[in-house]
């Protein structure tokens, strides 16, 4: 863990008004971490927190993002919702090609790269997913799809620009199931390796591991190579879990 780590928490389609407070306790562990914090939660709250969290008597460290965007600014789109809007309510970071977008959504790696696009150009800085499904893993595919969407889900112009890439191996999200060691840092590296060969950048990415991080095996996940952060779903929604993962990062 080279960098000051990045604890990632994705709400997913979760969380009320009724959940703020759960993000002013994850605030106050963020405050006495090394780590950077982000938290994702539905574009509904995005506002909200931002002002609970930055009206505190010292501006908050946790930073907001989205879980998605539009590849462009404004226009006739029901139901989406722009890189801009996000930043107008408070998001500086946006999640892109998350595998429940690439397969619940039909979202093609050319789209992610164009949402990447429109984030940079709204001043959000995105975390690009990647990750196999279990029958790709099985066939022996895992090189080739991560180094596809790699290819074609990040766009030159990222070079100069902050940005971060997680590894989620779909099998892995939400299941109970996580990778081997092996199969983590074989990731992990085969995208850093990518990143050093195609751009060249001031701030080196952050390579994030995600699925099914625990409070339990957070520690072990950031102790492995290659392992920058987490980006974390599940056990991102209560701060009694997420702050104990925000801990393991010190
Ligand atoms: O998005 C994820 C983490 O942000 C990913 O889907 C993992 O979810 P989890 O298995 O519930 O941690």
């Amino acid at each position: 863990m080279p960098k000051h780590p990045l604890i990632a928490g994705n709400w997913k389609m979760h969380g009320l008004r009724e959940a703020i407070p759960e993000a002013l306790a994850m605030d106050r562990a963020a405050r006495d971490s090394r780590a950077s914090v982000a938290i994702f939660p539905p574009s509904t709250l995005l506002y909200a927190l931002s002002e609970a969290l930055q009206s505190r008597s010292e501006p908050s460290p946790v930073r907001l993002g989205g879980q998605d965007c539009h590849k462009d600014a404004q226009g006739a789109f029901t139901g989406d919702l722009s890189a801009e809007m996000l930043k107008d309510a408070g998001a500086d970071m946006v999640i892109l090609g998350h595998s429940e977008r690439r397969h619940g959504h039909k979202e093609a790696c050319e789209s992610v790269a164009a949402k990447t696009l429109a984030a940079l150009r709204a001043g959000l800085e995105p975390i690009i997913c990647i990750g196999e499904t279990l029958d790709q893993r099985q066939e022996g595919l895992t090189h080739a799809v991560l180094s596809k969407q790699l290819r074609d889900s990040l766009p030159l112009a990222l070079e100069g620009q902050t940005f971060h890439v997680a590894y989620e191996p779909v099998w892995a999200i939400g299941t109970g199931h996580v990778p081997t060691d092996d199969q983590v840092v074989d990731a992990m590296l085969l995208i850093q390796k990518h990143l050093a060969q195609r751009f060249h950048n001031q701030v080196v990415p952050h390579t994030l591991y995600g699925g099914s991080v625990k409070p339990d095996n957070a520690r072990h996940l950031l102790s492995l190579e290659g392992v920058d952060g987490l980006l974390v779903g599940g056990a991102s929604l209560k701060a009694e879990d997420f702050n104990r993962i925000i801990a393991a990062a010190d």
